[in-house]
């Protein structure tokens, strides 16, 4: 079974006319995990953030996105943001823009818990505390009471993991999660995204450049280039068989990066064919 289908789905930039996405089509199937990878302006973010319904009003889109079976276009805004977060979770590239900077870390989570769930304050604590503990969060009241700018990314991006944990959603949309991130930092919140896949069996959505990460925790692998889907299949048809010349472009570009992510591993050879 799907939990997501895409259908022809296309965007414009309201303001040129511009077709930002020009008619893609993808299905992920519940459980497992798709990656949409291309290069800078390929239209993943845009991809990601129709999903959501977070694409602002200068952009217009056409196309079906169904989650669940439900058209996710035809909901009220007061349906949609029932489904953010509780059943859809965005994990977005900058934790430090996630979060309202002018309040500490636990403001937001207890807020973003409280508005799904009729937790009280002190279970909402014990819930997060467990969570941040399971992504190797140390002195998680600690980080709790920290402003954003006291943390770094990659605890950031462990703060956002662990809020998905408490939610429990049945998809999470992880964009970019560890391109502002250092190369330890990534490969750590890389595996916090496979322990969450093993541990809540949701399904995900992984948009990266690092095709180390992709190749590590993929089932399959979306091509954009320019706004079109040149190229899908599975993780190892990608990196073994590609048949697009951009996918095998893609793959031989990102080698450096994906040996450096391999280094950081230990020596196991992600980018190989
Ligand atoms: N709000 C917007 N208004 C107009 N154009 C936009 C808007 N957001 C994105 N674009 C344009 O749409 C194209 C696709 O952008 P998108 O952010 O989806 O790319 P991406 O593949 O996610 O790139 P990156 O890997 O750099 O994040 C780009 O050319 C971008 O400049």
């Amino acid at each position: 079974m799907n939990v997501l289908e895409v259908a022809n789905l296309q965007i414009w930039d309201n303001r040129t006319n511009k077709q930002l996405v020009a008619g893609s089509s993808f299905q992920l199937k519940a459980g497992s995990c798709l990656a949409i990878v291309g290069e800078s302006g390929s239209g993943k973010s845009l991809t990601c953030g129709a999903i959501m319904r977070l694409n602002g009003s200068g952009l217009r889109q056409s196309g079906e996105i169904r989650f669940q079976g439900e058209d996710l276009l035809a909901l009220s805004e007061k349906d949609m943001r029932q489904k953010r977060g509780k059943q859809i979770c965005l994990i977005v590239q900058n934790g430090m823009r996630a979060f309202d900077s002018s309040c500490v870390v636990g403001v937001h989570l207890r807020e973003t818990l409280a508005a799904h769930y009729g937790w009280s304050r002190d279970e909402i604590t014990a819930r997060m505390k467990t969570a941040m503990e399971s992504v190797m969060l140390k002195h998680p009241l600690e980080i709790m009471n920290k402003y954003p700018h006291q943390l770094s990314g990659g605890m950031l991006q462990r703060i956002m993991i662990a809020l998905a944990i408490v939610l429990a959603p049945d998809l999470i949309i992880a964009d970019e999660p560890t391109t502002a991130l250092d190369a330890v930092s990534a490969y750590e919140v890389v595996e916090q995204f496979i322990a969450l896949r093993q541990t809540m069996g949701c399904s995900l959505l992984f948009v990266s450049h690092d095709l180390g990460a992709v190749k590590k925790i993929a089932d399959e692998v979306l091509v954009m280039k320019a706004g079109e889907v040149v190229e899908s299949g599975t993780t190892q048809q990608i990196f073994a068989k590609a048949q697009h010349e951009y996918t095998r472009y893609l793959v031989s570009n990102k080698l450096a990066l994906s040996q450096h992510f391999s280094r950081v591993m230990g020596g196991v050879a992600v980018a190989e064919g």
